[in-house]
């Protein structure tokens, strides 16, 4: 068997889909794959707690937008992306997961993924620090590095932040009597690039907003383990 399939996950939250990548990471619902690093959007967050629990230890690190822009004068939201592209890379991954990354990517970060651009040097203000780093594959990195998305809305549905607060709004204005929650790939247009696995979410009559969004995470902790897997499936070994 090839070595483990590197997976690098992004991001901003409490990390539930994070976990759920990480228990199926080498298991037959995500075979050969590991999780080798985590990059959040925040600090502080349960996510990155998650990754250092695991056995072994994740390595994880923080970029956070203001932080960035504070500590590099003159710098913009595009310099951010550009250092966290190159973060990304620097992990040689064979697949990135945006898992609650709540922070839209331009495409100057595209681009470095897709390998049409370089990263520039991480910025001489900026000391990253990884936690519980772990050794690299001496290996190259293979261009264009595949980036997945979770995204709680059908497509075309809801795009966006908080799309499962609107469809419940949707819901309760009898709109709609089902959203859904899909796995699609990045592109520079948010939630608009070719999905991957969808899956229809029921929205019930005295649902709660609480209940609804437990039925979505359920879903999603799901499929972003099976859009993880076709991602790596289509991948030359
Ligand atoms: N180029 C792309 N970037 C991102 C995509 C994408 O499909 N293409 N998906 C999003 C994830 N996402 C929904 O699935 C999403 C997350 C956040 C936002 C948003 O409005 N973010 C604000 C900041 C909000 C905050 O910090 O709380 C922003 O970036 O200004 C929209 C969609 C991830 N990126
Ligand atoms: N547009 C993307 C988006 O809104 N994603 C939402 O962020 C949550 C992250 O939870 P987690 O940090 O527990 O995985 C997910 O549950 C998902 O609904």
């Amino acid at each position: 068997m090839s070595s483990p399939k590197r997976i690098t996950v992004l991001i901003s939250g409490s990390g539930t889909n994070l976990q759920a990548l990480m228990d199926a990471a080498g298991s037959s619902r995500l075979p050969n794959a590991q999780i080798t690093h985590v990059i959040s959007s925040r600090s502080a967050v349960k996510g990155l707690e998650r990754a250092s629990a695991h056995e072994p230890p994740i390595p994880t690190q923080v970029c956070a937008l203001k932080t960035f822009l504070n500590k590099v004068p003159g710098s913009s939201r595009e310099d951010y992306d550009k250092e966290v592209a190159r973060r990304v890379v620097e992990t040689k991954p064979d697949l990135v997961v945006l898992a609650g990354w709540m922070h839209i990517l331009s495409p100057a970060f595209l681009a470095i993924l897709e390998g049409t651009d370089s990263a520039p040097p991480a910025p001489a203000q900026l000391q990253t620090s990884v936690t519980n780093p772990s050794p690299l594959p001496s290996a190259a990195t293979r261009f264009p590095i595949p980036i997945i998305n979770l995204h709680p809305a059908l497509p075309g549905e809801f795009d966006g932040a908080n799309a499962i607060g609107r469809a419940y709004q949707a819901f309760q204005d009898g709109k709609i009597t089902r959203t859904g929650v899909m796995v699609h790939k990045v592109v520079a247009e948010v939630d608009a690039g070719k999905p991957l696995v969808i899956r229809e979410v029921e929205i019930k009559e005295g649902d709660s907003l609480d209940d609804l969004e437990a039925r979505m995470h359920g879903v999603e902790h799901e499929i972003i383990v099976d859009g993880a897997r076709v991602i790596l499936e289509s991948l030359s070994t």
